[in-house]
């Protein structure tokens, strides 16, 4: 039988750099498990996406995404768009890293390397936004913009931290927008804080934001907080950390397979961290879109 190959794509300045440090010992690992490895360091912006979709036209059999959210949610959209889709793996070496956690993949990253040697598969759902994927989150609201105004840089030096110094700074620019919201099941007109459509059950360092959400049942958990005041926010940022958010009188939590979001107003789309163009824009599951090492 002839060995299979894997195409690892890392980002250089993801998190603290940690790539750099350990890549000689995670090639060894591949290796060492039989994948003929080859290796493609991201230049820049869109980079990871161009190199995923190289992969899978050269047919890889794996395709192994180091960085970020920002640089998995890249090779997640050059895969999602192939034909052939080679199985993902992924190691994360971001700051927060929600994309790995919420698949219970090692922080360490040579952990993860071993973990993913195992080569446990499992089937995983793709989120679609228009023309853009993601596997963990898509979200709309003030709060959500927060996160891709916080320079690389003050990433790397201060790690997660980051996000919550330009959250509090933040909090008096958090107003509410005009959202409908159109699904199958569902539907909403008005005043919102946040709508979030989720894969997984965990975003942004909230262990069960989505309590239901299973990223292979071909559902999007989708979370719609209604207008609210900061002291209501503040509540239910408490309440979330326990998943007790759900039951509160402005959230509003459905499952569904499709919908359109749109709004009267200039509205950012953020998908799994990063920015994702404005809305109007339709959501669809693509179940068990993509396979990935876990
Ligand atoms: N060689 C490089 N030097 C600097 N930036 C790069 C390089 N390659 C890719 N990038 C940029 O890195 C960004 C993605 O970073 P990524 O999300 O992987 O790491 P992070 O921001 O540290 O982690 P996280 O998203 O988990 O907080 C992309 O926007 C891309 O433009």
């Amino acid at each position: 039988m002839s060995k299979q190959r894997a195409r690892l794509i890392y980002n250089p300045s993801s998190g603290k750099e940690m790539m750099r440090q350990h890549l000689p010992e995670i090639l060894d690992i591949l290796e060492s498990a039989g994948l003929e490895t080859s290796c493609h360091m991201t230049k820049g912006s869109d980079d990871a996406r161009e190199a995923a979709v190289k992969a899978a036209a050269d047919e890889f059999d794996y395709v192994i995404a180091a960085g970020g959210d920002g640089t998995v949610n890249e090779v997640v959209n050059g895969l999602s768009s192939a034909p052939i889709r080679p199985t993902l793996g992924i190691l994360p070496a971001g700051t927060s890293n929600d994309l790995a956690r919420a698949l219970r993949i090692p922080r360490n990253l040579v952990k993860a390397a071993k973990q993913l040697t195992k080569f446990q598969v499992r089937p995983l759902d793709v989120g679609q936004a228009n023309d853009h994927f993601f596997i963990n989150i898509a979200g709309c609201g003030r709060i959500t913009e927060i996160t891709y105004e916080v320079p690389s840089k003050m990433k790397t030096a201060l790690g997660q931290l980051a996000y919550y110094m330009k959250g509090l700074e933040k909090i008096p620019q958090l107003g509410a927008i005009h959202l409908e919201v159109e699904a199958p099941n569902f539907g909403f007109s008005g005043k919102a804080m946040l709508c979030l459509i989720c894969n997984s059950r965990r975003v942004g360092g909230f262990e069960k934001l989505a309590p239901e959400a299973e990223p292979d049942d071909g559902l999007f958990d989708v979370i719609l907080i209604k207008q609210s005041s900061i002291p209501d926010i503040v509540k239910l940022a408490t309440q979330a950390l326990r998943g007790e958010h759900i039951h509160n009188q402005r959230v509003m939590y459905f499952q569904t397979d499709r919908l359109k979001i749109t709004s009267n107003e200039r509205v950012d789309l953020n998908l799994d961290g990063e920015y994702g163009g404005s809305l109007p824009k339709e959501f669809r599951v693509l179940k068990h879109h993509l396979r990935v090492l876990v």
